[in-house]
């Protein structure tokens, strides 16, 4: 397997169709050998994104260079990049093993060589023992490996996954996102995947950029885009944070920074609304001045201690180190 270390870089790339501006002068470099995510709401123009780096859609303007070279004008195949997609899209009448095997055969590669490399590809994925299933014989994690192994069997410097989890249930989705990973840190090829759950994102990701928009709107490691949320819309979507506004300006502050104090010991003063147990910890909404609400998370035995209701008036603290200034 390739071992290649080679910078992904988007240079204002852009992508309209028709009227529609899907994804605006976007500017990133994805460093090689890592695992980034590439995390939105629906419509913020990922897809387009990934799209546009596999070469599956056309950049309406603006560059993609792998290793400095200018990949955009290629094609898929010549590119060093392989895609997986969302709905795997196997082919059904052919095997596990020739699945795998066909874009090599499409490169004119001997039927030995196809099955000896193919083999190899199958292991890798754990799935040696299925090679001659098809793939309506599979459950929906044996028919991601298979979808695996055949975009890695081109050897690509960048693999690119279109929300490859979502169509797994809940339990098989925590245990594929764990093998991902793994292989991609086996192989030390970046992998970019394209997801709208931050929960995700922040499982695999060593990098997350937040698109919004068709906008990057913050990139950064996924501890720091998580803690040190830049603007409102990435406090919200990354979720467990509050935006209070003081005079100063408006700051994110993550709902386990926040302690609940008596009323006359708080920063601010608040009147509960809602308490929610969540297991480990209690979410304490209260409403404080001009109708905002914030949400603290309380470990549930300083919870149980001295207990709060709805109605009850509270205090709020924090440290100001805690405190994120959002830029928008
Ligand atoms: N082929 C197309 N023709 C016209 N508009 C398109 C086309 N593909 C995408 N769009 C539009 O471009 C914008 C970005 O779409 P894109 O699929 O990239 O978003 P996304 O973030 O991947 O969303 P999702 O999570 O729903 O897949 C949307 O407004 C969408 O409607």
């Amino acid at each position: 397997m390739t071992t290649a270390k080679q910078d992904l870089e988007l240079v204002a790339v852009t992508k309209r169709y028709g009227n529609t501006v899907a994804v605006d002068a976007i500017q990133h470099r994805f460093k090689p050998g890592s695992y980034a995510c590439l995390l939105g709401p629906s419509g913020c123009g990922k897809s387009s994104t990934l799209r546009m780096i596999a070469g599956h859609e056309s950049v309406t303007d603006g560059s993609i260079l792998l290793g400095g070279r200018d990949i955009s004008g290629l094609a898929p195949a010549q590119r060093g990049t392989a895609m997986m997609f969302q709905n795997y899209a196997l082919f059904p009448h052919l095997s596990v093993i020739e699945n795998v095997a066909f874009s090599l055969k499409m490169k004119g590669v001997d039927a030995p060589q196809r099955r000896k490399k193919a083999g190899e590809m199958l292991e890798l994925v754990d799935l040696t023992a299925l090679s001659d299933r098809l793939p309506d014989q599979l459950s929906g994690g044996q028919q991601q490996r298979v979808a695996l192994a055949r975009a890695l069997i081109t050897r690509p410097e960048v693999l690119l996954l279109d929300e490859p989890l979502s169509a797994l249930d809940p339990f098989l989705r925590v245990r594929m996102r764990s093998e991902l990973k793994k292989l991609q840190k086996e192989l030390g090829i970046s992998f970019i995947h394209v997801t709208h759950g931050q929960d995700e994102a922040l499982a695999l990701a060593d990098e997350i950029v937040v698109m919004n928009n068709a906008v990057i709107e913050q990139a950064g490691p996924a501890r720091e885009v998580f803690n040190a949320p830049r603007t409102r819309f990435v406090a919200q979507f990354m979720g467990g944070h509050n935006v209070i506004a003081l005079p100063e300006g408006h700051y994110a502050i993550r709902s386990d920074a926040i302690n609940v104090t008596a009323p006359e010991a708080g920063l601010l003063d608040g009147c509960v609304t809602a308490v929610e147990y969540q297991g480990t910890h209690v979410s304490i909404i209260s409403r404080i001045v001009g109708d905002e609400e914030i949400t603290a998370l309380v470990p549930d035995n300083l919870f149980f201690s001295t207990p709060h209701h709805p109605g009850d008036r509270i205090g709020l603290r924090w440290d100001a180190e805690n405190l994120h200034q959002l830029t928008a």
